[in-house]
């Protein structure tokens, strides 16, 4: 297990004692800035290494980590105004700052003329040097003493000083700083007060001082005033009271701390580490011969392993490689396939093996690191593989931080630069708004399955050409299907229309890659696509080897294409944090602090307690969540169980799909045989919503098969049946494919009228114009109705005890206006809501 250097600090300090022994050794608090506030210069006997403190709810930044070394912001590279740490205290706050006025009653009432000068100086004249020069001293003296000294003194103090009215409103004052002070916050941690403590901690603090307060430290702190330098010189003292007036707290926060722990990843694979790597990072744009040059070194091994971002790029790697005749095996979370004698292996980077040793590892797409939900699955892989030689494949987002963590781990690191075999040309005319402009060998990219429907009908209607479709939510191997009908030459699907999907994965002949769009729904909002997204889906078109080596790119609409120039110039992002999520044994160690929680709870806990070095991330984590919520009212399961279930690919917006993993569970816990209880379609899909019913019940399969590979294979005995189910219906998805000429169901039927007007097919405007215009209040449908809407959705959606997964947005886009949705006369999750009741009291039953 990692170890920060906080509990470091601890461990090294476990008793008062010796923590009074570390700061005995800087007694002088001019030597404590001189010499720990340049960070050039490391304390000869605390070298704690740079590092961040996070707390992962609020995703702080917390960088240049130095315990007490009294910068600025040695924990947070936040400024004061963006210090979260006080804010998320916000109630205990309040009422310490509140509870000024009755400071009064924590020191004996004292008047203006009741003025005590202890330090027996005469009274103040202009001046008076001498008098100046003295106090200086004794200042410089005070600054300069032992601050345990300091505190001991005030605890055995058997009376407080008397202070003028002046002192004690200025040290109100100091304390009120203190308590807010968001340095002092963040420092506070590192000695396991939280955040959530330090203002009960510091508002007893304060009363402490003021009960004991001694006069030349009074004028000192007066002297100071409000801000940095009081702080600085409290802090100190403030630990030492803390130390001995919270032991129990600082245990409790530190033990939560500690099990929460997810500093120093590289420490968590000490074979690895024992290993000497050879990392070899294949740095370049796509098309560029990354991937095949990292798998001849793969092939040529004795013992290899390829991590895919993507079962289907898993199965074109299993098939080419196999092909060339080096036996390779095939593992992704749905299926196994072991071929004899296979020394080699083709797998998704989720299900990489970390125990097994290779010769060569070859890690495709790296930048996947930075992913907000996946990125810990390659870090894991990064980090983890027990391989002589790693080739890492990717864009140079993240090489700055793998150089970073091969510093680290003491791995050796080789760039091999690419660029592009041919570059990529734009095409300044575009289709003019146009898609009758389509010419064969194009791809059209649409964000959105709706979009990919209708352009595919107007390309149908108004042109000679036929469409292949590619889009996430079609199985593998239909994607696959698709792919292969657009690439042969010899039929009439010479338009590939798809969605993001086709950005990684498939060997396709594209000749130019148009743009329907280049703004996106991100699940809230409409958002442009992210340069990294344009230049991947971009670098499509014209592949080596293919028919088209040369590749074209540009946009429907002319006012489109100064976004796309605008991204394929622009460099690659310089990533500084790759993803990270925890082990099921993490997550275990760590409940052990919450006995009686759910595990959703428990999830968020951890997020809001975990440490992360600056280079790391918690992943995104709000799906695993959603099923944690839905899974609550299943009995039975261990914490294991629900945290394998958490993981199963579920599209968590589909409540088919989740009541059948709720059912799953909910037979998996009651110890029955888990059954498919899904009947088989017996033709294809005729319209979209048989389209659609085809794609989910893929998906349900797919989670099955997935859940039979992370159980006891005994509690699914239905695993032939299933896959025999999932080949024919990925079968009869590409057969509807090839076939569909219907509009997809409209959300808004008002539209679908407009746009028969127009033509046939809906002429997009450009959604980055549209989004401007809305700004502007151009247009009637303006944000305001935009949130009536999506509230209404979201309300929709939170039905069935709070399981708070969101609204099934294929079902309301594909069954029932927005309006009804919005008058309440129609609720979504109505026969979801009693189908899963049904299911957790009855797992053995079926109802759909
Ligand atoms: N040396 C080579 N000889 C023959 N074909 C090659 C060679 N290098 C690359 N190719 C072919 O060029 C195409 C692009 O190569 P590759 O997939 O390795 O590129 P990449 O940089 O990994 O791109 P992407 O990131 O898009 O996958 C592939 O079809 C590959 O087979």
């Amino acid at each position: 297990m990692a170890r920060g250097p906080a509990r470091r600090l601890l461990s090294l300090c476990s008793s008062r004692k010796d923590f009074t022994r570390f700061r005995t050794a800087f007694p002088n608090k001019d030597l404590l800035r001189s010499d720990f506030s340049n960070p050039s210069r490391k304390s000869p006997i605390f070298a704690i290494p740079l590092r961040n403190f996070l707390c992962a709810a609020q995703f702080r930044d917390l960088a240049n980590y130095r315990f007490l070394s009294f910068q600025r912001h040695p924990f947070s590279s936040l400024t004061d105004n963006e210090s979260p740490s006080l804010n998320s205290a916000a109630p205990v706050l309040e009422s310490v700052v509140s509870e000024d006025d009755n400071a009064n009653d924590l020191v004996p009432q004292v008047t203006e003329e009741d003025v005590v000068n202890d330090l027996g100086l005469e009274p103040e004249e202009p001046g008076n040097k001498n008098l100046d020069s003295q106090k200086e001293l004794n200042f410089v003296q005070i600054a300069n003493r032992d601050p345990i000294e300091i505190y001991r003194e005030l605890r055995d103090a058997p009376r407080p000083d008397k202070l003028s009215k002046r002192d004690w409103d200025v040290l109100i004052e100091v304390f009120r700083g203190f308590s807010k002070s968001g340095w002092a916050s963040n420092q506070a941690l590192a000695v396991y007060i939280g955040a959530a403590f330090y203002p009960t901690a510091a508002h007893s603090f304060r009363g402490f001082f003021f009960k004991k307060c001694k006069t030349d430290l009074v004028k000192y702190l007066v002297s100071l005033g409000t801000g940095d330098e009081a702080d600085k010189f409290l802090f100190p003292i403030f630990v030492e009271f803390c130390l001995e007036e919270f032991p129990e707290e600082i245990k409790r926060f530190r033990v939560l701390v500690e099990s929460a722990d997810l500093t120093l990843p590289h420490t968590w694979f000490p074979f690895a580490r024992a290993m000497k790597r050879k990392i070899v990072y294949h740095c370049g744009p796509t098309n560029s011969g990354k991937t095949y040059n990292a798998l001849q070194s793969f092939m040529e091994a004795n013992k290899g392993v390829y991590c895919s971002p993507l079962r289907l790029l898993a199965m074109e790697v299993f098939d080419k490689v196999n092909g060339l005749g080096v036996y390779c095996s095939l593992l992704t979370g749905q299926e196994k396939k072991h071929v004899p004698f296979a020394n080699h292996v083709a797998c998704t980077v989720e299900m990489v093996s970390v125990d097994e040793l290779y010769d060569v590892a070859v890690i495709d797409e790296i930048q996947m690191m930075a992913d907000p939900a996946r990125g810990y699955a390659w870090t894991r892989a990064f980090l983890g593989l027990k391989a002589d030689e790693i080739h890492v494949c990717g864009d140079p987002s993240v090489l700055g931080i793998v150089r970073k963590i091969c510093s680290d781990t003491g791995d050796e690191l080789v760039e091999q630069h690419y660029g592009r075999f041919k570059p990529l040309v734009v095409e300044a005319k575009t289709l003019l708004g146009d898609l009758k402009n389509v010419k064969s060998g194009d791809c059209i990219v649409a964000f959105s399955r709706k979009e990919i429907f209708e352009v595919k009908l107007a390309i149908e209607k108004h042109t000679k050409h036929r469409c292949c479709v590619i889009y996430g939510a079609l199985p593998p191997e239909t994607r696959r299907q698709q792919a292969t009908l657009f690439n042969d030459d010899n039929n009439e699907y010479d338009i590939l229309v798809a969605s993001d999907a086709v950005g990684m994965g498939l060997n396709l002949h594209i000749r130019r890659v148009v743009f329907y769009s280049l703004s996106k729904y991100n699940g809230d909002k409409t958002v442009p696509v992210p340069a990294s997204q344009v230049k991947q889906i971009a670098g499509r078109a014209g592949r080596r080897g293919s028919r088209y080596p040369e590749g074209l790119t540009t946009t429907l609409h002319l006012e489109d294409l100064d976004y796309l120039i605008e991204c394929l110039k622009s460099p690659f992002d310089d990533v500084k944090k790759v993803g990270l999520f925890p082990f099921f044994e993490q997550v275990e160690l760590f409940a052990g602090q919450f006995p009686s929680i759910t595990f959703a709870q428990l999830l968020e806990k951890f997020a809001e307690n975990c440490r992360l070095d600056g280079s790391y991330f918690l992943c995104h984590h709000n799906h695993i969540k959603k099923i944690a919520n839905m899974l609550e009212k299943v009995q039975g399961l261990s914490l294991e169980d629900r945290f394998n279930f958490c993981f199963a690919p579920v599209n968590i917006r589909d409540p088919k799909a989740m009541y059948h993993l709720l059912r799953f569970a909910s037979s998996y816990a009651n110890m029955l045989p888990v059954n498919i209880a899904m009947g088989m379609p017996k033709c294809t899909a005729r319209n979209d919503t048989e389209l659609l019913d085809l794609e989910t019940k893929h998906q349900i399969l797919s989670m099955y098969l997935w859940l039979s590979n992370h159980f006891e294979k005994d509690k699914f005995p239905y695993v032939k049946k299933a896959e025999a189910m999932a080949v024919d219906i990925a079968e009869l998805l590409g057969e509807s494919l090839t076939k569909a000429s219907w509009k997809p169901e409209s959300r808004n039927a008002g539209k679908s009228k407009k746009q028969e007007k127009d033509g046939g097919y809906d002429r997009p405007m450009s959604l980055i114009k549209l989004s401007q215009k809305k700004k502007e209040g151009a247009l009637p449908n303006g944000p305001h109705q935009d949130k009536r809407k999506n509230a209404a959705f979201d309300s929709a959606a939170s039905i069935w005890n709070g399981t708070g997964f969101s609204q099934p947005a294929n079902i309301n886009q594909q069954t029932k206006p927005d309006e009804e949705v919005m008058m309440g006369s129609w609720h979504p999750f109505d026969e979801f809501s009693i189908a899963c009741k049904l299911a957790l009291r009855f797992p053995e039953a079926c109802y759909v």
